[in-house]
């Protein structure tokens, strides 16, 4: 169980006695853990362990054992929408729409975090001269700093980042702690899976890795 020193007394996630099987083989769990307001939590684990597809089960993608809790409220659809950014090995575009095109279309569904805006969150993420060029023009990076952007501009608390740090330069990295650490400042927090190679390199924010995460 992972609690920080200071937080609120309701997490923005708890997972209680949470397990996934597939074809009755046991995929991880049972899993329990608390995730508040200011945490930074990296799912550490070899290839296959099973941190996307925890990820999948906190995202509502698949069904799980066990009990989600988002604001000590039971995981739903709506709450999903509102109360979590995900961001998952595919950077999610419309590679036909532009980097604003997409990032509109976020707002559209999740929101908008009051004093940003998709100009502001794409020179933020260094795609400054990019907002009007098909997504499908970008590099594997540069589409990243896109999905980051979005992360940026919508008002979810939580985020669930699956390999956050892949198909970035050194500067993305750091850009990747800089947007954790100010989200978890900011009383934010995020369940954050690597392979550790670029795990929290610089700007550091708590580290608080959950083990063992397959049974
Ligand atoms: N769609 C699927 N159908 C069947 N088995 C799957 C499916 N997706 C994943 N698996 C299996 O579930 C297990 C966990 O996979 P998962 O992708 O969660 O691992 P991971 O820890 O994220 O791995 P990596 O570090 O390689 O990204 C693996 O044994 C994988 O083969």
């Amino acid at each position: 169980m992972i609690a920080s020193p200071d937080h609120d007394p309701i997490p923005l996630l708890e997972a209680r006695g949470l397990a996934f099987a597939r074809n009755e083989e046991a995929i991880f769990g049972p899993l329990g853990f608390r995730l508040y307001a200011g945490d930074v939590v990296l799912i550490e684990g070899d290839n296959g362990a099973g941190k996307t597809t925890l990820l999948r089960v906190l995202s509502g993608l698949l069904e799980a054992e066990g009990e989600i809790l988002l604001d000590g409220e039971p995981l739903t659809l709506a709450r999903l929408a509102r109360q979590v950014a995900v961001l998952g090995h595919q950077p999610g575009l419309k590679t036909d729409l532009t980097p604003l095109e997409n990032l509109r279309f976020a707002i559209g569904v999740s929101g908008l975090r009051p004093g940003v805006s998709p100009r502001m969150a794409l020179g933020s993420v260094g795609l400054e001269g990019y907002e009007d060029v098909p997504a499908r023009q970008l590099s594997a990076g540069q589409k990243k700093r896109v999905a980051l952007a979005r992360l940026l501009l919508v008002p979810a608390a939580l985020w669930l980042l699956d390999e956050p740090y892949a198909n970035l330069d050194r500067g993305g990295i750091d850009l990747v702690n800089r947007l954790l650490d100010t989200h978890a400042r900011r009383g934010g927090a995020a369940l954050v899976t690597s392979h550790g190679a670029y795990a929290f390199t610089s700007g550091t924010p708590r580290r608080l890795p959950i083990r063992p995460l397959a049974a």
